[in-house]
Order: structure tokens, then sequence, then C-alpha cells
């Protein structure tokens, strides 16, 4: 059966952690698989990291850069010379590409979200492999992806994806940083139960020229299982391991989707949108809405956390600060402060208006399943 599969490759696989030079022959396999898979009849989308991997050796730079408007600019240099090397290669296998740049606010867009999702569609349908990464250049740090492993499980979400597959300079996920711990202990597979237990050091900072190191490979399969993605994570430099795990092989660590809801537009507000605050809540409420599939209203509300509008995504939250459910709110953090804890005939003389009788309808808002919950705590 023809299959949706989405490749994430990290700057770590894609050069050498020494020199910093291109791994041409690491890229050349991932190509010769990728065309393979594509000839095979599956749809194949590369989410590729390496701009500024590639910027900074381009323009003779030693180190990962750290202010924003140069790492910018070395991205737009090595964006560029990346896809070059992919359209040279690509091409002389005769297996048209294209490039997809995306930027966090064009996902929580629900009309853009939706017009990338066709585009992928016809790109499918063209035959064409879409490579991805995050618009560097334009990106703004307070609405940014920010690494391309969660970018990677948003595409898989968005395009309905079988497939998430993290291609690292690790051969799989283990109990504590291998680098550090060589002793760590490998982890094979993980169900969702053990998704939303798992409590290992995964590290935050990555190789010298990968961010976000394991955890935010985890924080990627969190949310690619829960929207129905099989995902993996396996070697960048052996990218035949992709045919050997879709053939059944137990190679790296695999993590086991939940069922995906049918439901597009409720995949958008769990994942295309970038929530905004918290609301807490007490526990009639989480029963009405988790169990009740009811709207929340402002009596079951206690406590609400950051600034934002009508119109945006929240995480609702219980007493311990544990994310249970996202949705779009129909008032302001301002006017909820005001009528938390209110019967909702009590809002029009609270606030001298009514917008609307409940906070968050019930067709606006997502209950998380247990896996892709997250401790909001700031302790
Ligand atoms: N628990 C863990 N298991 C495996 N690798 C880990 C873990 N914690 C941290 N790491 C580190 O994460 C690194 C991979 O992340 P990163 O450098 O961001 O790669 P990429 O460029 O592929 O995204 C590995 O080199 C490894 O040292
Ligand atoms: N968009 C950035 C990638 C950032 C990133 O997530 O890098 P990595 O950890 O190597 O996957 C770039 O192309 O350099």
């Amino acid at each position: 059966m023809n299959q949706t599969i989405v490749i994430k490759i990290g700057t770590s696989s894609l050069t050498d952690n020494e020199t910093g030079q291109l791994s041409l022959s690491t890229i050349a396999a991932l190509v010769e698989v990728l065309t393979r898979l594509r000839a095979a009849g599956h749809r194949v989308v590369l989410v590729s990291s390496g701009a500024v991997g590639v910027g900074c050796r381009r323009l003779g730079i030693q180190e990962r850069p750290k202010k924003i408007a140069l790492k910018q600019a070395i991205a737009a240099v090595g964006q560029g010379r990346l896809m070059r090397i992919y359209d040279d290669l690509f091409t002389s296998l005769g297996q048209p590409i294209a490039q997809i740049l995306l930027t966090r606010p064009e996902l929580m867009e629900r009309t853009c979200y939706v017009n990338a999702y066709n585009t992928f569609q016809a790109l499918f349908e063209l035959g064409v492999i879409a490579i991805v990464n995050e618009n560097d250049t334009v990106a703004i740090d307070e609405l940014k992806f920010g690494d391309n492993d969660t970018l990677s499980a948003l595409v898989a979400s968005l395009i309905e994806a079988d497939w998430l597959f993290i291609l690292t300079d690790v051969d799989r996920l283990y109990s504590a940083d291998p680098r550090l711990f060589p002793e760590a202990a490998a982890i094979a597979r993980v169900t969702p139960a053990q998704l939303a237990q798992l409590s290992i050091d995964a590290g935050s900072s990555g190789s010298q020229w990968g961010t976000g190191g394991m955890a935010t490979k985890l924080a990627a399969a969190r949310i690619a299982t829960s929207a129905g993605v099989e995902m993996a994570i396996t070697r960048g430099r052996q990218p035949g391991n992709i045919l050997k795990i879709m053939a059944g092989e137990a190679i790296g660590t695999r993590f086991e989707a939940q069922k995906r809801s049918d439901n597009a537009r409720k995949r958008w507000i769990a994942y295309g949108l970038l929530p905004m605050g918290q609301i807490y809540l007490d526990a009639g409420a989480i029963q009405a809405i988790c169990q009740g599939g009811k709207s929340l209203l402002a009596a079951g509300i206690t406590k609400v956390e950051g600034e934002f509008s009508a119109s945006e995504s929240v995480q609702l939250c219980d007493q311990e600060g544990r994310e249970l459910a996202r949705g779009i709110v129909n008032y302001s953090s301002e006017e909820i402060d005001r009528v938390k804890g209110q019967h909702s005939e009590r809002i029009a003389s609270l606030l001298g208006y009514m917008a609307a009788e409940t906070i968050i309808h019930r067709d606006n808002l997502v209950i998380l399943s247990a896996s892709s919950t997250t401790s909001t705590n700031k302790g």
C-alpha cells in the first residue's frame, strides 16, 4: 500500500562534526533511498536542516552563531547551497524536487494551513519530493518552530503521514545521552502509554551543530504519535534503515502511533496553533470537558496565566499544571480573569457585554490524549 512518509535529517548527519564539511556520501545515500520510496509509489517529504551549518561552512564561520540577525543571514546563504546539492543529486536520478519554507505563524492561520496541505497534495500528484525547512531568514524568535524535529512532526500531522523518520547522529534513544553516559540503556520501542511516562535525560543542547538534542525529538514523538503517525529515530548515516524499519526490522527506536482523529480542524487546533496562555480548571470542569464532551464555562475556571486575545489558542490544565486540552477562546485573558468561577449568566453584568456563553465552545476544544500532555507547571 502506498504510504505518506516524512523524513527529517539533522545538521549532525548532513555535515561532518569535526570539519563542518558536507557528508556527501550520506546525502547521496539518502537521495537514493527517497527516490526508491517515491518510485515505489509512496508520497515522500524531506524535512532538512542544515541551512545554518552549510552557510557557516560557506562563509568560513567556525561556530553556530548566537546573534539572530547573523544566523538569519547565514541561513539565507546556506539554504540556497543546500537546495543546489539536493537538486543536483535528485536530478541525476531523474527525481523532481520542490522547496517549501514554512514559518510558525503561517501554520497558525487556518487558511494558510489548509493551503499548505493542498500544496503538498498537488506536489504528491506531480510525483515531486518536497524538501521543507523553517524559513529561518524571516522567522522571529517568539514565533518559531525553533527546531526541525517539531517542524517535521507538525508537517507529518498536517499531511496525515503514516511515518515520520528522524535521522540523527545516534542510532536510537537511550536512557541518557550516550555521549556522556556510555553505559546508558538503549530503548527499542515506546508505546503511547510509555511515552506519556517517559522520563529520561534527553539533553537540551544537542551536538555542536544540531539544536535541541533528544528533548526536541521526544516532543516531536508526542505530536506525531498523537496525530496518528508512526515514528522512528535512527542513524542518519545509514538512510537504508528507513526501508528496513518499514519492512518490520527492529532498528533504532520505534514510537507507536495512536489512532488518528478524523477531524482535521481539531488536529490543527491541537498542533498547528501555538498556545498563548494557560487556563486552570477545577475537577467539575475537567470532568465536563474530558468525559462529558462539553464546552468550557467560566464557572469551572480557577486561574488564568499569560496574555491572550479572543480567538487565540490556550492550554487547559489541571491544578497541578498538567495540560489536558487545548482550545480557541471566545474571550481575552483579561476578560476571563474577571469572569472566572462565575455563572455564565453573570458575564454580561461583569463585563458589560456578552460575546459568547462559553469560554471555549466544544467545537473549538481538543482533549489531548495522555501521551501528548505536557506539564506547564513552572514550579
Ligand atoms: N537520551 C538520549 N539518547 C540519545 N541521544 C541523546 C540523548 N540525550 C541527548 N542526546 C544527544 O542528542 C544528539 C542528537 O541531537 P542533535 O544534535 O540535535 O541532532 P540533529 O542535528 O540530528 O537534530 C546526540 O548526538 C546525542 O548526544
Ligand atoms: N532551520 C535550521 C535547523 C534547525 C535545527 O533544528 O537543526 P537540527 O537540530 O540539526 O535538526 C537550519 O536549517 O539550519
